[in-house]
């Protein structure tokens, strides 16, 4: 089962915040740490696993097929730079896998290689990550709708996340709009109730 809302998490976050975070209904993690060794990611994996099993989370890596089996997470999230969804799908039959694409013709290809869901973005400009096209909007989103579940991403916040899902998209993803807010917890509630 895709998740409707996953937050990013990174190790400089704080990981004693999970439990809570899942019991008020965050039903994806996605462990996205760039500076992170292999060794460190696989640890961290674990450690976010731990904090949210019990509240039946989806735990996904992102970019890493190895770590995400190693380390018994559900899923993986792959972008461009990363093992090719095919390829993945082929050593890793089981694994959720997602894909990030930003327009159709790409969340199609996905869904040919063996993708359960496409990364949709940046759907808004955002502060967490460089180097990507200027933001697409809702418009985009509706276009791409119908393949595959997408995962809006890319300056969401709770308003957007009820956009996003009116607009099409099963579910959105965040760092800023949970992590970046004076009480995570309270906007991770918010972000529930916009995906509902
Ligand atoms: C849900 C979701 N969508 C898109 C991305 C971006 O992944 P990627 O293209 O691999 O870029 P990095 O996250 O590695 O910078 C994502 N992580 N999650
Ligand atoms: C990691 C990432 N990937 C994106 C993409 O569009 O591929 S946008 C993004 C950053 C999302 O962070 P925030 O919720 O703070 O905007």
């Amino acid at each position: 089962m895709v998740p409707k809302l996953f937050c990013l998490v990174s190790s400089s976050d704080d990981l004693a915040l999970l439990p809570a975070l899942a019991e008020a209904g965050v039903d994806g993690f996605q462990v996205r740490d760039k500076s992170a060794t292999t060794r460190e990611l696989v640890e961290l994996t674990r450690v976010v696993r731990g904090s949210v099993e019990m509240y039946d989370a989806t735990v996904v890596v992102n970019d890493r097929v190895d770590v995400a089996l190693a380390a018994g997470a559900a899923g993986v999230h792959l972008g461009a730079d990363d093992l090719p969804v095919r390829e993945a799908r082929r050593i890793a039959p089981r694994l959720l896998i997602g894909a990030t694409c930003r327009d159709r013709e790409q969340v199609a290809a996905a869904a040919h290689d063996g993708a359960d869901y496409a990364g949709f973005g940046p759907l808004f400009a955002t502060q967490s990550k460089s180097g990507l096209p200027d933001p697409f909007g809702l418009g985009a989103l509706a276009a791409a709708h119908g393949v595959l579940p997408l995962i809006g991403i890319g300056g969401i916040d709770a308003v957007r996340a009820g956009g996003a899902r009116a607009a099409g998209a099963h579910g959105v993803a965040v760092i800023g709009g949970l992590w970046r807010q004076p009480d995570p917890l309270v906007a991770a509630k918010e972000l529930v109730t916009a995906v509902a």
